[in-house]
């Protein structure tokens, strides 16, 4: 394995800048540039040579087996300039080592087997984490809840396994049918139960993490762009008094009380005259039926049925103007209306569990299945079948996994992390 450096923060004007590096050869390297260093996890201030001195900055060791990636690692905490970022980046270059490849570092922290696969993909999710529930249910993992919860499952599997294992070997000596203990059917049960009720949460897990979409549909002219706009808090979408005037589907990014939320605004429904009104309002009707809320925004009672799904909001427009419920000129009611989004997705995000990537979730359902077949099944099939589902809780945590997801996976980390 070479050695590899990169700067992990972004690139900025001032600040701080860690420029890391990891690989076999890191301590050589470093000590090439900054000299001598002490034990390791101590930061000491030196001078960073290249011929001249390059800066004086804070120099950090990592023991292999005791750092991020199980590799020897050294960090420099720079003055952030680019140019000193760059004139140390080119002395380590000088002395062997590579620019890494996005997240090189976490990936071979997880060849290394510091890093299982589950935490290496929540910390994919916490890096764009933007709302606080979606940090918190990426801290959870990264701290290590689900490798945990699938460890303790798998010891209960062990065992039940051993148990069945025994009986079949005292069923040999005795030349008696084997006898399955009680205790390993009971196993068993609390095994697929914990697991059916980590598949349960999925749903809820995965919209924390994928956020949800909320469409504001409704007929021309109802004030759904200046919804948008108010809810935004800035011009977003176009505003005019024509019929019309939205025709794409404009997406806001939102926290709503630590949910993460896209507002979709649409084009308004009707019969449009011209080609480009009719795919604009094809558009708004897949997006809205396809979002996870629909608020139908309206000046008369009058609702689409086509996009109008049970549990939408229906809310009145213009009540600057009269009868209404929200106005997006005065702002009148439009707190109420998010809190009242909020309420009915947090509502659907209760009872959230660790589980929040299809890849695991398919693990875990492969694991209860196996489980599935083993009641009053011949202790030779149980034995496989825990066997079985033991592999598949292995899975979910990933101590090993194919080339082509873990491209996957890394590819979206930034180089440096
Ligand atoms: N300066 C700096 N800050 C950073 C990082 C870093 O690499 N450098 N991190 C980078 O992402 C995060 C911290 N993550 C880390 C994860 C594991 C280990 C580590 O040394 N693990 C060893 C020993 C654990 C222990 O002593 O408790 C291990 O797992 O064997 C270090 C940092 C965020 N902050
Ligand atoms: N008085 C009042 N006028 C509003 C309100 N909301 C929107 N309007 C006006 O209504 C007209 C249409 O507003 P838009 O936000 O463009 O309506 P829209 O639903 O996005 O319309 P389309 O994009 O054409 O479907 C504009 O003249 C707005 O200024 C409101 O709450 N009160
Ligand atoms: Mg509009």
């Amino acid at each position: 394995m070479d050695t590899i450096y990169a700067e992990t923060t972004p690139p900025g004007r001032g600040g701080v800048s860690i420029v890391r590096l990891s690989g076999p050869g890191a301590r050589a390297i470093g000590e090439g540039v900054a000299g001598a260093l002490p034990e390791a996890r101590q930061a000491v201030l030196r001078s960073v040579r290249d011929g001249d001195v390059i800066d004086r900055a804070l120099v950090i060791r990592f023991d292999p087996g005791a750092s991020f990636t199980g590799e020897e690692v050294v960090e420099f905490h720079l003055h952030g300039a680019p140019v000193v970022v760059r004139r140390l980046m080119s002395a380590l270059r000088a002395r062997g080592a590579r620019l890494a490849e996005p997240g090189e570092f976490t990936r071979r922290g997880f060849l290394n087997g510091v890093v299982p696969l589950s935490e290496a993909e929540a910390l994919s999710d916490l890096l764009v984490a933007e709302t606080e529930a979606q940090r918190q249910q990426a801290m959870r993992i990264v701290s290590g809840d689900l490798t945990r919860w699938a460890d303790g499952l798998r010891e209960k599997l062990i065992r039940a396994g051993a148990l069945v294992e025994a009986s079949l070997d005292f069923a040999d000596e005795e030349d008696a049918p084997a006898e399955v203990p009680a205790e390993v059917m009971a196993l068993l049960a609390e095994v697929r139960d914990d697991i059916q009720r980590s598949v349960g949460g999925f749903a809820a897990a995965e919209r924390i993490r994928a956020g949800f979409e909320v469409a504001i549909v409704g007929p021309p002219n109802a004030g759904k762009s200046s919804l948008l706009n108010r809810i935004a808090g800035r011009d977003v979408a176009l505003v005019s008094d024509e019929a019309g005037t939205t025709r794409d589907v404009l997406e806001l990014r939102a926290d709503l009380g630590g949910l993460a939320v896209t507002f979709l605004d649409t084009a308004g429904l009707r019969e449009a005259e011209n080609k480009v009104e009719r795919m604009g309002v094809a558009r708004a009707r897949d997006r809205a039926a396809a979002a996870d809320l629909r608020i139908h925004l309206v000046t008369d009672a009058t609702v689409d049925q086509e996009v109008h799904v049970e549990g939408d909001l229906v809310v009145r427009s213009k009540s600057d103007l009269g009868a209404g419920d929200i106005s997006a000129v005065t702002g009148e009611g439009v707190d109420e209306l998010l809190e009242k989004v909020r309420e009915m997705l947090a509502a659907r995000v209760a009872g959230a569990g660790l589980v929040s990537r299809a890849r695991q979730v398919e693990a875990l359902q492969d694991a209860a299945d196996a489980l599935a077949v083993t009641h009053h099944a011949p202790p030779e099939l149980l034995a496989e079948a825990v066997r079985l589902a033991a592999l598949s809780l292995h899975e979910v945590i990933g101590r090993v996994a194919p080339d082509d997801y873990l491209d996957e996976i890394f590819s979206t980390f930034c180089i440096g992390k």
